[in-house]
C-alpha cells in the first residue's frame, strides 16, 4: 500500500520512515513538508544517505487523497485543518493532539487554540491500541494518543477498569527524554540547559492531563481529576511514568497481579515485570514495547506502578503503525518486531 507522511522532517516523521521502511505491506512512502518542497530527506538527516531516497513534496489535498493512508506528524492545528479536506477519500492517522479530546471546549482551554469541528471530533477514534482494537479496525480517522498518556494509561487501565484503586487520588509523576519536545531548537532543551540537569515543567497545566482524565473516566464511569507532573531528563528517548494510588479495601496482591495478567495476556507489546520488579527506559529503547511493574506498600496500602515506553515508538510512530495495522487488517505486529537497542 501507499502512505503519505505530512511533517516528515520532524522526529515523529523520521521515526515513521524508519519503521515503515521495513514494513512488509508498505510499497511506497511519500513525504510532505510545509517549508522544504523539493529538498530531500537526506538534506535533513544524513543518516538516511544511500538508504532512504525521498524528496519532500508540497502539501496538497488532492495529492494526499491518492494515498491509502496519510500520517500527520505535525504541530497542533495542522491535522484538523487538512483532515477536513481529505476525510472520506483516504484514511487519516494523526499523531498530534488535535483530535484526541472529545470536547472542543476542553481542547480550547488546554491547547489555547481553536478546536477541530465537532463532526471530526465525533468521528475520530482515540487509538490506544491495546484497549480500542475494535473501534480502530472500523475507523478512517485515527487519533493517536500522546506519549505520556500512553505510558500512564497502559499502567493504570486494569486497575481502573476493575475499580481496584481509588480514582480520586491518582498521582502520575512522569519523566521524558528530550525528543519528546520535537526537533526545533529551544532554550528549554538545548544541550547546555539540559545536560546534567533534571527539570520539572507545566505543573498542573500540561495538555495531557485532560487526555488521561478523559480515558480514565470512560473506564471508571465516574468523574475524576488527576495530578500529572511531567519532567525532562537528560536522555534522548524514553518515558518513565510512575503512578501512585490507594488500593481499594479488600484487594489482595494476588488479585492485582491477576488483573494485570488477564488484561495483557494476549497483547504482544505489553510486557509485565510483576509485583516488585521494575523496568528501565533502556529496556524498551527503539521498540514498541510498554513494560510495566508495580508494588503495593503494606504500610500505606498504596500501589506504585511504573510504566516505560520509547516516546517516539510506542509513544508516537510505533503505536501509529500498530493502529494502521488494525485499520488495514494486517497482523498487529507487522513492521514492529524488534529487539530493544541495549545497552
Ligand atoms: N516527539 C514525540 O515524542 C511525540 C510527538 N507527538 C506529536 O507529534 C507531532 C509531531 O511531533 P515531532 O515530530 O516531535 O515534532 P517536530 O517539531 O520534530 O516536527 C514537526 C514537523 O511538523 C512540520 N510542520 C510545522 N508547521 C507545519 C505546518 N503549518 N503545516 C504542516 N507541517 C508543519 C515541520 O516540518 P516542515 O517544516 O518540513 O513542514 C516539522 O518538521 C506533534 O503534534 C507532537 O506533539 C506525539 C507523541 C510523541
Ligand atoms: C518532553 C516534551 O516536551 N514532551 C511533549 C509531549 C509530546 C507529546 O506527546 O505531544 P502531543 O500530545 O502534543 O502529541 C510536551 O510535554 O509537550
Amino acid at each position: 500500500m501507499k502512505v503519505a507522511i505530512v511533517g516528515a522532517t520532524g522526529y515523529g516523521g523520521v521515526e515513521l520512515i524508519r519503521l515503515l521502511y521495513h514494513h512488509p505491506h508498505i510499497d511506497e512512502i511519500s513525504v510532505f513538508s510545509s517549508s522544504q518542497e523539493g529538498k530531500s530527506m537526506v538534506d535533513n538527516y544524513s543518516h538516511f544517505i544511500e538508504i532512504v531516497d525521498l524528496t519532500l513534496e508540497k502539501i496538497d489535498a488532492e495529492r494526499l487523497k491518492t494515498f491509502d493512508a496519510v500520517f500527520f506528524s505535525t504541530p497542533p492545528g495542522v491535522s484538523s485543518e487538512w483532515t477536513e479536506k481529505i476525510a472520506g477519500e483516504t484514511k487519516v492517522i494523526d499523531l498530534s493532539g488535535d483530535l484526541r479530546l472529545k470536547d472542543g471546549d476542553v481542547y480550547e482551554k488546554w491547547y489555547g487554540r481553536e478546536s477541530a469541528s465537532e463532526a471530526l471530533l465525533t468521528q475520530a477514534v482515540y487509538g490506544l491500541s491495546e484497549w480500542h482494537e475494535e473501534e480502530i479496525k472500523h475507523t478512517s480517522i485515527l487519533s493517536n494518543p500522546g506519549c505520556y498518556p500512553t505510558a500512564a494509561l497502559l499502567g493504570l487501565a486494569p486497575l481502573v477498569q476493575a475499580n481496584a484503586i481509588d480514582t480520586n487520588h491518582i498521582i502520575i509523576d512522569a519523566k521524558s527524554g528530550t525528543t519528546g519536545a520535537g526537533r526545533s531548537l529551544s532554550p528549554i532543551t538545548h544541550f547546555s540547559e539540559m545536560n546534567d540537569n533534571f527539570k520539572i515543567y507545566k505543573v498542573n497545566e500540561h495538555k495531557h492531563t485532560p487526555e488521561i482524565e478523559q480515558q480514565l473516566m470512560a473506564w471508571g464511569e465516574k468523574e475524576l481529576t488527576i495530578t500529572f507532573t511531567p519532567h525532562l531528563v537528560p536522555m534522548t528517548r524514553g518515558i518513565m511514568a510512575t503512578m501512585y494510588a490507594p488500593v481499594q479495601d479488600g484487594w489482595t496482591k494476588e488479585q492485582i497481579k491477576a488483573l494485570y495478567e488477564k488484561a495483557y495476556a494476549h497483547k504482544p507489546f505489553v510486557r509485565l515485570r510483576g509485583e516488585g520488579a521494575f523496568p528501565f527506559t533502556k529496556e524498551v529503547y527503539g521498540t514498541n514495547y510498554c513494560d510495566i511493574g508495580w508494588s503495593i506498600d503494606d504500610r500505606t496500602n498504596r500501589i506504585t506502578i511504573v510504566s516505560v515506553i520509547d516516546n517516539l515508538v510506542k509513544g508516537a510512530s510505533g503505536q501509529a503503525i500498530q493502529n494502521m495495522n488494525f485499520m488495514f487488517g494486517f497482523e498487529e505486529t507487522a513492521g514492529l518486531n524488534m529487539v530493544p537497542v541495549y545497552p
